[in-house]
């Protein structure tokens, strides 16, 4: 049997030219930006065929390497020092672009759209992920921040080969991976632990403490206390879990004899990933500027939503100091320039605009309207509902959040969220620990081989289950095995994992908000697969509507600096301005099964969910601690 096919919305063209180029829009030549029919001045001086505009290069070195011996990639500004000779050799045109940094929880790009947000060129590096025990997740900050410089400096040599000048990017956007917690000296500005990422769960015990504090103690809130679950999540519109930044800062000061000792003696920074990209970009320990945007603070369970503050009366929870914090920003306006220290080539150019990367891909798939929702299938999967100027609190486990704020005078806009912990994370763990395939474009073609999963049911839940579920002692579970079960099974299961948890989190969103979704916008790496995206169509049992340029989380941090530069005429608070961008090729997948089978397959996923849940138990958690003590014990504390 075949897989479901999708429905070409445009052109059926769009499908084979996909296939070719696994993402992104069809490539684009240098001509058709320079405008350039005639022989290039690259090619008179003999340089082989440049590559594609929207080549990915997933390795930490350069696309160039091993391609031009004259211009061998040397690493950094090096790489590209080569370039003086061969700008004075030919003139390079002045175009104007907005640049923006993506940095995912496995890998960094920097994209430069026109204002059409028509990729020009871009490069992606991925960085090493450090998981010293079961659940655990770090990641170097040193080699988050180099990943930026190698991505810029990279994406701008493939610039000038195409015969534009650095100068045309006018400005940058930042984009990240949220809640991972990094921490600093303000002394030395260098970091005094790895960050925490945000879908570690060392944090278990540090949850349970803090859930206990709450009921017993609480938290002070206007000079009055309040107690339970509820006084967390009415302040910041999210609950205790070990998915937020402060529970991972309170677990690196008890854990870390650095952090601790610097937040004593007042020489400790704290910041999501925004905060250490804009400290160094900015110039580091020589004048970087300590900030945070509000989405971002939106994921500390520090934030108060509705004054966009840090409050007090969590700080004094969780027993951070005050002077620790970053200063909140809003996402939109010029917060400096990309210092020289910073070796980039893109010196001196402002940094505009900065989002979470999932209310980035909110502002990137343009749902700037109150009832538009979007989900980024990325290593988790984010399904964002915009409330507009309203702080909606869920009854049936969405997180509220900040939307965006598109510059400091603007009033901020809200979005529920349905926070799956994982989605391509369960591909790369088929590939990675269970070599089921060998690359992540192979789920098509093995899930697609069998018509179903045969009753198998793969409840994903590495990390606990996140919205709606919210059990952190759910474990992974691969359920209704026969002996005629296939890898191919296994596969499919895993895709329906996706749909069927984004579909729990829509069921919320509509019953909550008395509006029936009719579809659905998508974007990040799983949607390159047709097969998720049909299936998740079949599920969810409305469209889904994928764009041709699928890096809306990118396009997302270049609106917001675009809109505060003012170029293009971009105005946030004017959909209509941006009706040109980012319309091309659209491609929706329309539902192909009847209800009665959707509503049969998702009770089946209902029942395999109550056998993942409570899974882990008193002596999962007694293992946690033992594990936590013997951390302790090398670590000298
Ligand atoms: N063709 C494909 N089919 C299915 N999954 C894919 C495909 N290409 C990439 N992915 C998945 O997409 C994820 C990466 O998406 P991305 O949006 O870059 O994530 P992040 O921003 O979290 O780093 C990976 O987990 C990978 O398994
Ligand atoms: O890496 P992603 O794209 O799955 O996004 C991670 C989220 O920001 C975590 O909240």
């Amino acid at each position: 049997m075949v897989a479901p096919r999708p429905i070409p919305h445009h052109s059926a063209s769009s499908l084979s030219r996909r296939s070719s180029h696994a993402s992104g829009p069809r490539p684009i030549t240098r001509e058709e930006y320079s405008g350039d029919a005639t022989p290039s001045l690259l090619s008179r001086a003999g340089s082989p065929v440049q590559p594609l505009a929207n080549e990915k290069v997933l390795s930490r070195k350069s696309s160039f390497a091993g391609q031009h011996p004259g211009h061998a990639y040397l690493g950094g500004l090096g790489g590209l020092s080569g370039f003086s000779s061969l700008d004075s050799r030919r003139e390079l045109r002045h175009g104007s672009f907005i640049g923006s940094v993506d940095c995912g929880t496995t890998s960094t790009r920097f994209i430069i759209f026109d204002e059409q947000a028509k990729i020009i060129t871009e490069h992606q590096t991925e960085y090493p992920q450090i998981l010293p025990h079961a659940g655990w997740h770090e990641q170097d900050p040193v080699d988050l921040i180099d990943s930026v410089r190698e991505v810029i400096n990279n994406a701008i040599e493939k610039l000038e080969w195409m015969g534009w000048h650095r100068d045309s990017v006018k400005g940058i956007g930042i984009t990240n991976q949220r809640e991972t917690t990094v921490a600093w000296s303000k002394s030395t500005g260098q970091p005094l632990c790895n960050a925490i990422v945000w879908d570690d769960t060392r944090t278990v015990t540090v949850v349970r403490q803090f859930e206990e504090k709450l009921e017993e103690e609480g938290i002070v809130v206007d000079g009055k206390k309040a107690t339970g679950r509820d006084a967390l999540v009415n302040i910041t519109g999210i609950p205790l879990s070990t998915y937020f930044s402060a529970v991972k800062l309170r677990w690196m000061l008890d854990h870390h004899k650095d952090v601790a000792a610097a937040h004593e003696r007042d020489d400790l920074l704290f910041g999501t990933v925004d905060s250490w990209f804009v400290y160094n970009l900015t110039g580091g320990v020589n004048g970087g500027i300590h900030v945070m945007d509000v989405t971002n603070a939106s994921r500390t369970l520090l934030l108060e939503l509705k004054t966009l503050t840090f409050h007090k009366g969590l700080l004094d929870f969780f027993g951070f100091r005050e002077s620790i914090l970053p200063k909140i920003v809003s996402s939109a306006e010029v917060y400096g320039e990309i210092a020289k220290s910073m070796e980039s080539a893109l010196t001196g150019v402002p940094i505009a605009g900065i989002a979470g990367d999932q209310q980035a891909a909110l502002v990137g798939n343009k749902c700037f309207r109150r009832g538009e929702a979007k989900n980024t299938y990325g290593t988790g999967s984010f399904v964002l509902f915009n409330t507009g100027e309203e702080i909606v609190l869920s009854k049936n486990g969405l997180i509220t959040t900040v939307g965006y704020q598109a510059g400091p005078n603007s009033p901020p806009v809200y979005a529920l969220e349905g926070s799956i912990a994982v989605a391509g994370s369960a591909i790369k763990w088929l590939r990675d620990q269970v070599n089921l395939i060998q690359e992540s474009s192979d789920m098509d073609m093995l899930a697609g081989s069998v018509p179903d999963t045969g009753g198998v049911y793969f409840v994903t839940a590495f990390a606990g289950l996140l919205a709606p579920y919210w059990d952190r002692s759910a474990t992974g579970t691969l359920i209704g095995l026969t002996l005629y079960s296939t890898s191919a099974h296994i596969a499919r299961a895993t895709l329906e994992a996706m749909a069927y948890q984004s579909r729990a989190v829509l069921d919320v969103i509509e019953n909550e908000s008395g509006t029936k979704l009719e579809m659905l916008k998508v974007d990040g790496g799983v949607t390159n697969s047709d097969l998720a995206m049909q299936i998740q169509a079949n599920i969810g049992g409305f469209k889904v509507c994928r764009p041709s340029m699928r890096e809306s989380t990118a396009l997302g941090a270049a609106l917001l600096a675009g809109h505060a530069l003012g170029l293009f005429g971009w105005d946030l608070n004017k959909p209509e301005t941006l009706k040109d961008v980012n319309t091309a090729d659209a491609y929706i997948f329309e539902p192909e099964i009847d209800a009665k089978v959707r509503r049969r397959m998702i009770q089946g996923w209902d029942r395999a969910v109550e056998r993942a849940r409570a899974w882990r138990d008193a002596d999962n958690e007694r293992e946690l601690e033992e594990q936590e003590a013997e951390y302790e014990r090398e670590e000298g504390l």
